[in-house]
């Protein structure tokens, strides 16, 4: 579903992907981890195009990204997108938050989008809020509301952006059980960028460590946190873990 092969990428002068090459596969779960500036949210942000790639070759749903050819709406619609700041819009509805890009991009109906919608905010624990406005909800219910937008476009891979990491502690539970579900039921590919380790550790089939824009290690989950390779990594998780 996702290839990279030999990816660069460069922000200016400064080197931020060195030599990526990394295959994510139709309903996989994948977490990035490593230390800040790695370039975690870099590649994240490059699968649907928020990041242009200056070589090498990135496939995403039998598309090549770094191609001026490809329709990066199309590639959008199927690969969903979850920030660490949520990006609702305030003015509109939770309702309305979920149904407008299906209404606008899909032409879904007005009837089918809101059982869609209703379906969705049940899956996320927020039924109850339809009709509210974001500012009324708390961060953590804020970003299930972004997580059902983006479920709400059915696509084929999902890519968390430390979803967590704006959120007051007391908050992040919530949101990181609805993705646990999300990932456990297989039915998109998902990808997470997080620093929370016992959640990467529960959920995710596989850990791609990053270090200064390298991927050091590429490993199932049980293997990297029991047998690290890389001292990178090791200092890395023994410094995670003393918080
Ligand atoms: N738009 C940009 N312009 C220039 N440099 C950037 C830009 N975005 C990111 N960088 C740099 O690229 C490197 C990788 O950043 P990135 O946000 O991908 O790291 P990260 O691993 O996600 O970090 P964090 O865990 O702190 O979010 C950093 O050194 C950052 O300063």
């Amino acid at each position: 579903m996702i290839k990279f092969t030999d990816v660069q990428k460069y922000y200016g002068s400064f080197h931020a992907l060195h030599d990526i090459n990394l295959e994510i596969k139709d309903g996989e779960t994948v977490v990035l981890i490593g230390p800040s500036g790695s370039g975690k949210s870099t590649l994240l942000r490059t699968i649907n195009g928020l990041e242009t790639v200056e070589s090498g070759q990135l496939i995403v749903d039998g598309q090549d990204v770094a191609s001026s050819a490809t329709n990066l709406n199309k590639l959008r619609t199927n690969v969903g997108m979850v920030f660490q700041h949520f990006n609702l819009y305030n003015n509109k509805t939770i309702l309305e938050n979920i149904t407008l890009a299906p209404k606008i991009v899909l032409k879904r109906g007005d009837k089918e989008n809101r059982e869609i919608a209703e379906k969705l905010l049940e899956r996320v624990g927020l039924a109850d809020q339809i009709n509210k406005y974001p500012s009324q909800l708390s961060g953590g219910q804020q970003q299930r509301i972004a997580i059902a937008r983006s479920l709400a476009m059915n696509p084929l891979a999902i890519l968390f952006d430390e979803p967590t990491s704006a959120l007051d502690p007391e908050m992040v539970g919530s949101v990181l059980d609805v993705m646990r579900e999300i990932a456990s039921n297989k039915e998109y590919t998902t990808l997470v960028v997080t620093h929370e380790m016992d959640f990467a550790r529960a959920v995710a089939d596989r850990v791609i460590f990053m270090a200064d824009g390298r991927i050091l290690e590429d490993a199932p989950t049980d293997k990297f946190f029991d047998h690290p390779e890389s001292e990178r990594a090791r200092k890395f998780l023994s410094q995670v873990e003393h918080h």
